[in-house]
């Protein structure tokens, strides 16, 4: 697929959610484009999670208006991969590598026509791309946390997304586990997909994307890390004190103007 850097894959306006009468978040634009790689960056409870699925449709917000790929409501998914966190996915669901990853194509297709040439082609490409291939016949139950958020990845990547959501991919993973993802991110933003990723690893958000987006309740800033240079904006998301150890240790240099530390 062809990608002009240029053209906004995701634009969302608007954007509000209410849980019951909590309101989670209220009119929040964002606009990513192709070949981007965001971060979404804020505590437990910031409303991230609520943000991502709200721009899926899987959860009901009470206004805006989410287009990505140019595409509206429902068929606006078919542009995008999502990879959930772990924990919400059920392992013991009986199913191997190779099918649940073809599984991510179900929705591309009408229910009643079986997987395409097409569909095991870009399956194949994607459990490849992971390293998973070796395994591809093995029950999901049976695969260590990292093999499963490979499996996760994998599952988004065979929609050949324009738009990939990662949603805490890290969470619980080794170090070199961690630094093959994303190295396998990089190289999809690389070849043009427009990837938004929230996580808890911040120092590794700020080394490796493009641009951070501190969310609580709403974006408190948005811009590269070295537009990102003062340390209010983190310590309001977070709520920890400016001259906190933990802001000194994210890997950003504020003295210096933001530059990576
Ligand atoms: N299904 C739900 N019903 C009611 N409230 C919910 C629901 N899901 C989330 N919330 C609330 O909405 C707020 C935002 O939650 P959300 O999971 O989006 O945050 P998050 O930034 O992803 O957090 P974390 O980093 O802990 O995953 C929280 O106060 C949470 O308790």
């Amino acid at each position: 697929m062809q990608h002009d850097r240029e053209e906004p894959v995701l634009v969302a306006e608007g954007l509000g959610v209410d849980y019951g009468p909590a309101t989670v978040f209220k009119d929040v634009g964002l606009t990513v484009r192709a070949g981007e790689f965001v971060g979404l960056l804020g505590p437990n409870g910031a409303g991230k999670t609520t943000f991502m699925r709200a721009l899926l449709g899987l959860v009901k917000a009470h206004s805006g208006v989410v287009e990505v790929a140019g595409l509206r409501g429902k068929k606006l998914r078919d542009a995008v991969g999502y990879v959930p966190q772990r924990h919400s996915v059920a392992w013991d669901f009986p199913i191997d590598i190779y099918s649940m990853v073809l599984s991510g194509r179900l929705s591309l297709r009408p229910w009643w026509r079986p997987a395409s040439r097409e569909d095991h082609i870009a399956a194949a490409h994607a459990i490849k791309r992971v390293g998973l291939w070796g395994l591809r016949g093995r029950p999901v139950e049976k695969l260590s946390g990292g093999q499963r958020q490979r499996v996760l990845v994998a599952r988004a990547l065979a929609r050949e997304p324009e738009l990939l959501l990662l949603d805490e991919p890290f969470t619980g993973l080794d170090i070199p586990t961690t630094e093959q993802l994303l190295e396998l991110f990089r190289e999809l933003v690389d070849s043009g997909v427009a990837v938004v990723m929230s996580t808890h690893n911040i120092s590794e958000a700020v080394y490796s994307c493009d641009r951070l987006i501190l969310f609580n309740r709403g974006i408190v800033a948005d811009g590269g890390p070295e537009e990102l240079a003062d340390p209010q904006p983190w310590s309001a998301t977070f709520g920890v004190d400016p001259h906190s150890r933990w802001l000194a240790g994210i890997g950003l240099d504020f003295a210096a103007g933001g530059a990576h530390a």
